[in-house]
């Protein structure tokens, strides 16, 4: 297996800077001023009014009703409300840079329900026709099965999904990425994909890779062609896009207290329709080093993402000069990858939960990130790889 990648946001070094921690004390009265603006240089600046508070030690999180642990308390820049890092969902793993909403105050996200239509258009699906190759996977896959064990223990070759026989169970797993997709307001894309403004084309080369990107084999390749051209004619992996249920801190609190149950279940349905966050489930069983997905989006340099709060960023090259380092932004395109959730690295229950892995391969010279099933995974299983494979820099604490 290649050194797993990371994903990069994890690169970008918090800032010391704790803007939307509250503050507990204001001010002595013997601090000297600051230098001032002008109010109407900060009022043409300022996105939302900035409204002094003369104390915030009354601050709780919205979520779960505390104000533990001020520390992690965000506040909303425009409603000024506080919410646990770890009571968002997703889970704000670092202190956003830049202005922060609240979901309310950002506008959550709809769920939207898709037409087949719809679904054939939203994911540009060839007319199918091509049964030949169908054909040829089961016989692989049979042929495969009848080599000796010990052939296969050998060179562990990468295994392509096996799309879903029922096509209205096809429809629902495409259903779901396309909701999710448009929730977050991206467009579907199964490659990588390069644009005037980012890194072009041709500085994604492997031979850039600080000491060497293994090379996919010309089997595997077969393999990864064959799971694309399978999902272009629309018979797509088997895994569905669910939300992230009630899992977690919040549900524990809400057990928890006891003595404000009902009123707290009442606020976490409103909470949940407010503040899904996506994960991805197997929707039929996936043998060990069966292909899941490539993870695509834009490709851009590390450096003009240093200041970028996408939390999906990954690496995709680790250049030996650092300025020709690349990352993938599944921001404004990208497919089921940007979906699938990260384990809590510093549990042993976290690490329990793995059951695939990224890697990347130089795929015709090119650098591309794959995920692989690193075990037998069951139907209804979520899936889970680690974030931290290769430079353990991304923060997982507060994962569930
Ligand atoms: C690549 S996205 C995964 C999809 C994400 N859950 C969503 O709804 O968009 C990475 C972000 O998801 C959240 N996340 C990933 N794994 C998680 C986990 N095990 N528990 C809680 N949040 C998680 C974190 O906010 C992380 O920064």
């Amino acid at each position: 297996m290649a050194p797993a990648t990371i994903m990069a946001g994890a690169r970008r070094l918090v800032s010391s800077r704790r803007r939307t921690e509250a503050p507990r004390r204001r001010p002595s009265p013997s601090t000297p001023p600051k230098k001032l603006r002008p109010m109407s240089e900060i009022m043409a600046r300022a996105k939302y009014a900035v409204v002094e508070r003369a104390d915030y030690s009354d601050i709780i999180c919205e979520q779960c009703g505390s104000g533990e642990r001020p520390g992690e308390l965000l506040l909303c820049d425009k409603c000024d409300k506080g919410f646990h890092m770890r009571c968002l969902r997703p889970i704000v793993v670092r202190i956003p840079i830049g202005s922060w909403l609240c979901p309310k105050c950002s506008g959550h996200r709809r769920v939207r329900t898709f037409s087949q239509k719809r679904i054939i258009d939203f994911f540009k699906i060839q007319k199918s026709g091509d049964g030949k190759k169908k054909c040829n996977l089961s016989q692989d896959t049979r042929k495969r099965r009848r080599r000796p064990l010990v052939l296969l223990k050998k060179r562990r070759r990468l295994l392509p999904f096996i799309p879903s026989e029922d096509p209205n169970q096809r429809l629902k797993q495409m259903g779901s990425l396309a909701s999710a997709l448009t929730a977050m307001q991206m467009e579907f894309s199964d490659d990588l994909t390069y644009s005037s403004d980012m890194a072009p084309r041709s500085a994604n080369q492997a031979k850039f890779e600080n000491g060497g990107m293994q090379v996919l084999s010309r089997e595997d390749m077969e393999t990864l062609e064959l799971c694309r051209s399978m999902s272009r004619r629309g018979e797509c992996p088997p895994f569905i896009v669910v939300f992230d249920s009630c899992e977690g801190y919040l549900y524990h609190e809400i057990i928890c207290t006891a003595a404000v149950m009902l009123l707290n279940c009442l606020f976490s349905i409103f909470i949940l329709i407010m503040w899904c966050s996506y994960t991805v489930e197997a929707d039929a069983q996936i043998k060990d080093m069966t292909f899941i997905a490539e993870y695509t989006g834009d490709v851009d340099y590390i450096k003009n993402r240093e200041n970028d709060d996408c939390d999906s960023m990954m690496t995709l090259l680790l250049a030996t000069n650092p300025s020709e380092s690349l990352v993938i932004c599944p921001d404004k395109c990208g497919n089921i990858a940007r979906f699938i959730n990260g384990i809590n690295n510093h549990t042993p229950e976290g690490k329990k939960k793995q059951n695939c892995k990224c890697v990347r391969y130089s795929v015709n010279g090119e650098c591309r990130v794959l995920l692989v099933a690193t075990r037998d995974i069951a139907k209804g299983e979520r899936l889970y790889y680690d974030y931290n494979g290769y430079e353990h820099e991304y923060p997982t604490h507060h994962f569930v």
